[in-house]
């Protein structure tokens, strides 16, 4: 098994897992406890378009603030808790600067990772590979992202265990290792969301408690997955 760690486009057909930790993947990932699927679409006038069609729930940010005539911004708690009305379907329309923009041109299998699900994406990703899994980080505009590289690392930390385990042969690109020594000292991990220029930028628009949320090891066990425009749970 070949493991790679890229920046915004899969080098595979294989396994991708893309990673937005603050905070698509993480609104994508805890926002299927409360909806049954999520649409990613890459402008407001698209997601404005496929709410009257779905009688979906809208959410999304440009510059990290909620889009003016959306249900909910790209926060990961207010999406899980959202009180979807009676005469709604459980369907949220997502657009993001980032994250959702990246799902567009994989042609691969695409999975969706952060710190919150690391454990069970990586073991997913295992199980349904062939010979090469891809973790993406989504970056910040085209720019590297520090927490997207340490929750890469988590991901990737728990691909490589359970190939050990397992007695799987394979091979980590020095990219990949990096990001995994990276994430090692969880204590610094969470600092660094904090001091990363997302976590700062969070911190000024009062959404901080996005961070804390995002910031957390293994509370999911969901595994997102994206395929034909839509992303539900992988069982
Ligand atoms: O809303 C987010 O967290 C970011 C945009 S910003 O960094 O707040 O401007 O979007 P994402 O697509 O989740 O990176
Ligand atoms: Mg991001």
């Amino acid at each position: 098994m070949k493991i790679t760690l890229s920046f915004e486009k899969t080098t595979t057909t294989d396994v991708s897992i893309m990673v937005d930790a603050l905070r698509a993947s993480s609104s994508i990932v805890l926002g299927l406890n409360n909806f049954k699927e999520i649409i990613p679409c890459f402008t407001p006038e698209e997601a404005f378009k496929l709410g009257e069609e779905y009688n979906a729930i809208l959410a999304g940010e440009r510059e990290g603030i909620k889009i003016k005539g959306f249900d909910i911004g790209n926060s990961p708690k207010a999406i899980e808790t959202y009180k979807i009305p009676p005469e709604k379907k459980d369907t949220l329309i997502l657009t993001t600067s980032n994250g959702t923009r990246i799902l567009k041109d994989m042609k691969s299998t695409v999975l969706v990772g952060s710190i919150v699900n690391a454990e069970a994406v990586g073991k997913k990703s295992i199980e349904i590979a062939e010979n090469e899994i891809d973790v993406v980080m989504a970056g910040y505009k085209g720019n590297f992202a520090l927490e997207d590289f340490l929750a890469s690392g988590e991901i990737i930390y728990w691909i490589e265990k359970e190939l050990t385990d397992n007695s799987i042969e394979f091979e980590i690109s020095d990219f990949a290792k990096a990001a995994i020594l990276a994430s090692r000292d969880y204590e610094n991990v969470k600092k660094a969301f904090y001091n990363c220029n997302s976590g700062r930028k969070l911190k000024k628009l009062n959404s901080q408690d996005d961070v804390t949320y995002c910031v957390q090891k293994n509370i999911s066990d969901n595994v997102a997955i994206y395929k034909n425009g839509k992303l539900k749970v992988f069982k």
